[in-house]
């Protein structure tokens, strides 16, 4: 069950490990198979991706998420949520139980109105901040966060990176310095060392999608890819203090 608040325990005594999968990759099975695994294998918060097919809604994912331990941040580009009414879309991720929303694309400027729904429904609208974020619009994106602070490590798009960019020890300590909320790394961490050098440097979660989609698409059956992902995941996390 959640904690006091919507993320359970999951900053309150160790970095959070924060997985991310896309729905329906490859299919809606494998997602509702992967979601149990990744929380039984010890996510702290699973990120789940919602593709612009918004498949969120079908059967065998919603019936997952009541039965899984840990939070659940939908991943969605506004796109999606544009189509729908805003009050019914965030009515549907609190009626299947999700704690959390992360829109990329949804400047700060722009997210006031989603942000009062998600309020409403007591959905934590999570904001994201870049290394190219200059400090004062870094402190009204963290203010403006809920739930805890996405902090993308490097510029570009997502996908596994050799190292993490040391530029990050720097962005990590200005950030705590204008919030006391968990602040997650994502972008490129794919390796023990990754886990290792972030958690060195204050971070209160790390968040890994690119290494794991990739271990799930190259496999050649569902359960093979699993497997890599259970292993992957542990050595992931014997990397965390
Ligand atoms: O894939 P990476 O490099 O491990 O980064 C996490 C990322 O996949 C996930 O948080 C995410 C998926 N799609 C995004 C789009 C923008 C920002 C972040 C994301």
């Amino acid at each position: 069950m959640c904690g006091p608040n919507n993320w359970g325990w999951a900053f309150n005594f160790q970095v959070a490990f924060i997985p991310y999968i896309t729905a329906g990759d490859p299919d809606l099975a494998t997602t509702a198979r992967a979601l149990k695994l990744l929380d039984h294998w010890g996510a702290d918060i699973i990120e789940l991706g919602l593709p612009y097919s918004d498949p969120f809604a079908d059967g065998p994912v919603i019936q997952v998420v009541p039965q899984l331990s840990c939070p659940i941040a939908i991943f969605s580009y506004y796109n999606p949520i544009s189509m729908h009414k805003m009050d019914w879309f965030m009515s549907a991720l609190k009626d299947c139980g999700v704690q959390g929303l992360i829109v990329p694309d949804l400047p700060l400027e722009e997210s006031a109105s989603l942000r009062k729904e998600a309020t409403r429904k007591n959905v934590d609208l999570v904001q994201l901040t870049t290394p190219t974020t200059e400090k004062h619009r870094m402190k009204a994106i963290a203010e403006a966060s809920e739930g805890f602070v996405y902090l993308v490590s490097s510029v570009g798009v997502t996908g596994a990176r050799p190292s993490v960019n040391p530029q990050v020890q720097l962005l990590l300590e200005e950030i705590k310095e204008v919030t006391a909320k968990p602040v997650a790394v994502g972008f490129g961490i794919s390796k023990p060392e990754h886990v290792r050098q972030l958690s060195l440097w204050g971070a209160d979660g790390v968040i890994v999608g690119s290494a794991i989609v990739k271990l799930l698409g190259e496999a050649n059956s569902t359960e093979e890819g699993l497997k890599r992902v259970e292993s992957f995941m542990s050595s992931l996390r014997e990397a965390l203090p």
